[in-house]
Formats: C-alpha cells, structure tokens, sequence
C-alpha cells in the first residue's frame, strides 16, 4: 500500500469554497481530503457501498437544503455510518449551539472563524483514536492461531453477502470443513502440534480459494467455513473439492486416521437458492452445509457430503 493509501480520510462538508479551501489546505498533508459542497452529496459519499466511509467529517452546520445538524442525524441513524466520527465546523457558535451538535453524537465542535492550530490539533487527536480503534476492531475479528477471519466476523460477513446476494438475484453457497480425527492428532502428537496443523490447512484452504470476494473463515475448533458469494452449487462442490485437496497435497503425517496416513477434511456444500423464501433459506444454510459435512463424514470423512 502507498503511503497516499495508508492516509486515513477526511470529508470535509461546506457550502462555502472558500471554507472547504482552508480545511483542505491545512490537512492535506496528512491526511486524504474528500469534498461535498452540500449535505445530500456528503450523505450520497458516504452512503455509496463502493467507497469506504471517511474517518472523519468536518461538517458545516448551515448549508442550503439538508443542514449539518440533519446530515449527522441521518448518519447516526444507521448503523454502517454510525461510527463515523464528525466535527462540526460552524459560525454558530452560542453554547446552545454547541451543546445540541454533541447531543446528536458529533465528537467535537469547532466555531468558525477558526485557529488553525488548534484545528490541527483537534483533528489530529481524533484520528489517532480512530486508527487505535480500527486496529482493536481488526483483530476483534481475527481467530488468534490463524490469522484469518473468526467467526464472529463470518456471521457479520454472512449476513452482509446474504443480503446483498438476494437483493442482486446472485447465488450464495457455503462450504463447512472439519478435519477428520483431530482428536486422535491432537492425543498422539501433542496440542503444539495440533495448533500447528490448524495454521497450515487454514494457509492451505486460504491459498486454494481463488475468487477475491471469497472468504475463509474459522467456526470453531477445527472446522472451517468458506462463504462463496456469486457461486452457484456445482460451483461450491468444485470449490470443495479444491479445498479438499489442497489439504490432502500438505501430506501431514497422520498415523492415528482411519482415512489414510495423512491429515484429511471432510467438506459439506449448501447454496442459498434466491428464487425461494429468501428469509428461510438464509437462516437454514448453515445447517444443510452442516448436514452435508455429517454425511461426508459418515460416508468415510475425506470428502464432499
Ligand atoms: N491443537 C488444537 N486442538 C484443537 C483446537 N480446537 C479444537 N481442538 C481439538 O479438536 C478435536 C476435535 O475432535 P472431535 O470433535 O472429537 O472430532 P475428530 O476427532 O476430528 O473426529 P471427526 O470430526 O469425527 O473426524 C478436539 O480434540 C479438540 O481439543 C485448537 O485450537 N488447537
């Protein structure tokens, strides 16, 4: 990523050129500066999916149509733009004023005309929180022995491809993965080596998923799950099968399986048909692809249920 990339955003909100002029001026350097010259384009910015949200908003209070209080409103109201930290930048400056910017959930307020060290200083102050946060909230949603997304962080991307899929009439399969005697691995060659089985297959499932919007993520113990949007059934059971073998081609000693002399998963595949009841396909994907990982395993395990 280049140092350009790494800069956290700003969106600065004003009606006035000569205002979005001096704030972009003053934080350029350090920061990527983004412009709305009204409300309904800063809220159209933000809310627009394909753009990640600004860090920050420096937002004027009084602006022809949709006024800062009302744009702050509106982005406190849902919860994909609630986080959004905004600084009023405004001319009203009684303490009323002040006092019912906060109340709407704004983080600062800042009266025009304005200092612009202090200015500086204010927004430095809430950018350096805000990437404290960003970091927590990444590794929130990371599974500590693997590296990849936990489960917590599947549910919320489940939910999220879900909708998406259905609103865009797009397939959307899962694929649950266990691999086979685990325990027996476990007993016989020791926890340390067991969690070192777990870092390799997860590398192995992850380097076997080819698609960018694919994502792999850990359950539970030592099963997997890969959400696959776009990808119909015969695409996810191909996709399993790549995941199977991926895993199989590590040739991980194993002497305790009654599979073969190596470590094996046992896959399950389910798709979210959109042209039924969205409501319960959604909610019962999970156990078909649950169900359909059992029956590998009673099949023999080291393979697509
Ligand atoms: N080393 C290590 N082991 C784990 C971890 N999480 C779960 N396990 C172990 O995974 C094993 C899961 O065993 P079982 O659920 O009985 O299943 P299995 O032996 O894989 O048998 P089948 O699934 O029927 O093939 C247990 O021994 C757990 O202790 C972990 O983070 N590290």
């Amino acid at each position: 990523m280049s140092d350009e990339e790494q800069k956290q955003t700003i969106l600065v909100v004003d009606d006035e050129p000569a205002n979005i002029q001096a704030l972009g001026n003053l934080l350029k350097d350090e920061y990527r500066i983004r412009i709305a010259n009204s409300g309904e384009k800063a809220l159209a910015m933000v809310q627009d999916g394909d753009q990640p949200p600004p860090d920050l908003i420096l937002l004027d209070i009084q602006m022809p149509g949709i006024d800062g209080y009302e744009v702050c409103r509106r982005l406190k109201a849902q919860p994909e733009t609630s986080g959004i930290a905004i600084i009023f930048v405004t001319a009203r400056d009684s303490a009323s004023d002040e006092e019912y910017g906060l109340n709407l959930g704004a983080v600062d307020y800042i009266a025009k005309p304005f200092n612009q060290a202090i200015v500086r200083a204010r927004v430095n102050t809430h950018m350096s929180l805000k990437r404290k946060t960003d970091l927590l909230e990444r590794y929130a949603l990371l599974d500590g022995l693997t590296g990849i997304p936990n489960r917590r962080h599947f549910d919320n991307l489940f939910e999220k491809e879900a909708r998406r899929c259905l609103r865009e009439g797009q397939p959307l399969s899962v694929i649950m993965m266990d691999i086979d005697h685990f325990k027996g691995f476990n007993d016989h060659y020791g926890h340390g080596a067991g969690d070192q089985c777990l870092q390799r297959v997860a590398d192995a499932l992850n380097g076997a998923m080819a698609r960018p919007g694919d994502a792999l993520c850990r359950y539970g113990g030592e099963e997997f799950v890969a959400l696959l949007p776009g990808t119909d059934a015969e695409g996810a059971r191909e996709v399993a099968e790549h995941l199977r073998q991926a895993v199989e081609g590590l040739a991980i000693t194993h002497k305790y399986s009654s599979v073969g002399p190596v470590v094996t998963v046992s896959l399950g595949t389910a798709t979210l048909d959109t042209n039924r009841d969205p409501e319960a396909d959604r909610k019962s994907l999970l156990k078909s692809a649950d169900e359909a990982l059992y029956s590998a395993k009673e099949a023999g395990r080291n393979r697509v249920g």
